[in-house]
Formats: C-alpha cells, sequence, structure tokens
C-alpha cells in the first residue's frame, strides 16, 4: 500500500480558493499511489482563529466537493485533512458553537467514506477550545486492506483515543496536524509511541512554513507497527511517498503479542 503525504504550507498570502486549487493539483499528482493524506485546517491555518468562522463550510461545502473531485480523478483514497464545518446549530448560537474541526476520507470513487469530528481541541481556554465544538465520535474506516483510525493534531497527545480505535479495528492511524515548530520532539515521540503501543502505523501529516505568526513542524512522519520510522519529512513543503504493508499489523500483534495481555 503506497501512501503519499503531502505536507503543504498554508501562506496567508495565498487566498483559500488559490490553495484549494493548488491541493487538488497535488492529489491529482499522486495518481497511482493507494493513500493521500493532508494536514489539519490546511484552508485557514490550524492557528489562524480569527478566520475559522468566516472560513467555515458546511460538510459539502467548497473543500469537499474539490477532494471529492481529486479523489476520483486520481483513483485513491484520500484523506483530505479537515475543515473548519459549519453547522446548522451554529446559526445565532454563541460563538463557534457549532463548528467543527472535521477531517474527510474520500473512496477512490469521490464518495465520502468517513468524516471525523477532533475529539480534543487544542488551546485549553482560547483558541481552537473556545472556537469550536468538540466531537464525541470514535471514527474508523475500512478500506479493501486495512482499517484506518482517524484522529487529528493535539488528539495524538491521548493515548485512550488510540485505543478505542485499535478496540474498533484500526491498524493504521491517520493523523493530520498543524503541530507547532517549538514542539516538535514531542510529535515525533507521540507518533512512535502510539505506534509502539498499539502496534500500528501511525500515518501523520503536518503543515511547512509559518502560518499566524506559527512556525510549523513539518516533519510528516510515517512509523511502523514496530515503532520504526518509515519517513519523515523536512520542515519545508514535501511530499512523502512510503510504501507500508498492512500485514504487518498482524504479524507484529502475533510475534509480540503484548495488546492480549491488556488488563484494564
Ligand atoms: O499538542 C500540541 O502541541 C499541538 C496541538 C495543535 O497544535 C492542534 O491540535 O492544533
Amino acid at each position: 500500500m503506497r501512501a503519499s503525504l503531502i505536507q503543504i504550507g498554508v501562506d496567508e498570502d495565498e487566498s483559500v480558493e488559490a490553495r484549494r486549487r493548488r491541493v487538488a493539483s497535488l492529489v491529482r499528482e499522486q495518481a497511482g499511489a493507494d493513500l493521500v493524506v493532508l494536514p489539519e485546517l490546511w484552508t485557514t491555518g490550524a492557528f489562524a482563529y480569527e478566520s475559522f468562522e468566516a472560513e467555515a463550510e458546511p460538510l459539502e461545502g467548497p473543500t469537499y466537493e474539490a477532494m471529492a473531485k481529486a479523489a476520483s480523478d486520481a483513483g485513491v483514497w484520500l484523506h483530505a485533512g479537515s475543515i473548519p464545518e459549519r453547522t446548522a446549530s451554529d446559526r445565532g448560537s454563541a460563538a463557534g458553537a457549532g463548528l467543527y474541526n472535521t477531517s474527510l476520507l474520500f473512496s477512490p470513487s469521490g464518495e465520502l467514506a468517513a468524516a471525523y469530528r477532533k475529539i480534543h481541541r487544542f488551546g485549553f481556554d482560547k483558541g481552537e477550545a473556545v472556537l469550536m465544538s468538540a466531537g464525541t465520535e470514535v471514527v474508523t474506516a475500512r478500506l479493501p486492506s486495512t482499517t484506518l483510525g482517524l484522529a487529528t493534531c493535539y488528539d495524538l497527545r491521548f493515548p485512550e483515543l488510540f485505543r478505542r480505535l485499535v478496540d474498533a479495528g484500526a491498524e493504521i492511524f491517520v493523523v493530520p496536524a498543524g503541530w507547532p515548530e517549538r514542539r516538535r520532539a514531542h510529535w515525533t515521540l507521540l507518533a512512535r509511541a502510539r505506534a509502539v503501543e498499539n502496534q500500528s502505523y501511525v500515518v501523520a501529516c503536518g503543515t511547512a512554513g509559518t502560518h499566524a505568526r506559527v512556525p510549523q513542524a513539518g516533519h510528516s512522519i510515517v512509523v511502523d507497527p514496530w515503532g520504526e520510522v518509515l519517513a519523515e519529512a523536512g520542515a519545508d513543503e514535501e511530499i512523502l511517498t512510503v510504501d507500508l504493508d498492512p500485514a504487518k499489523v498482524a504479524t507484529t500483534r502475533e510475534q509480540f503479542p503484548a495488546l492480549k495481555d491488556r488488563v484494564l
């Protein structure tokens, strides 16, 4: 299974429209891959809090349309990163209520295969944590050769979510992010920890450059179920392509059956 992670920069000088077109074209260029992954909130930037409300879209909005088409044009499973999703309950309610940080997975025919609303919102008492609502559903998606478990950025710090995903059959965790450079060491460490403790692949795609004055870590990473880093990007825009063997999850779990020793 070939995965391509598109680590783009979210530059305020590029309009959301232009970025959507550029990303769609990059996705089309990945024809031949099985799975293509984009970062978190790449239309607005994960730290561009002041743009969330203005750039929020309904689930089936312009990003959905463009990414569904790009997935079918390329014939790939596309994890289209996440969008600021506006739901009906947003209208007339308190600021941010009814906005979600929602990731979208499309099948190679451009059908929506899964949508995951980020459960753990980042920012403590500001930013996303107050501007967006929290998702409540743990989401997996069945592909022909494996099962994906969906998580987003700050979720990586919460191992209990990943256990729930494993219990639901996940073998590959897909984690779009807009992780800051300041905590890059945590990003790499946590990606490897989630892989090792759950004997699963971690496919984690971040953003490049700086947005909303927050330098981004980049360093998209793919870790195998033994914790080996199969590929890691640098800090700049990059497409990271890597071959995964989904069967390695079962063999790792058989040969070193630590998951069977869970007590709690
Ligand atoms: O946990 C972190 O250090 C970064 C999380 C984050 O930036 C996010 O979830 O948007």
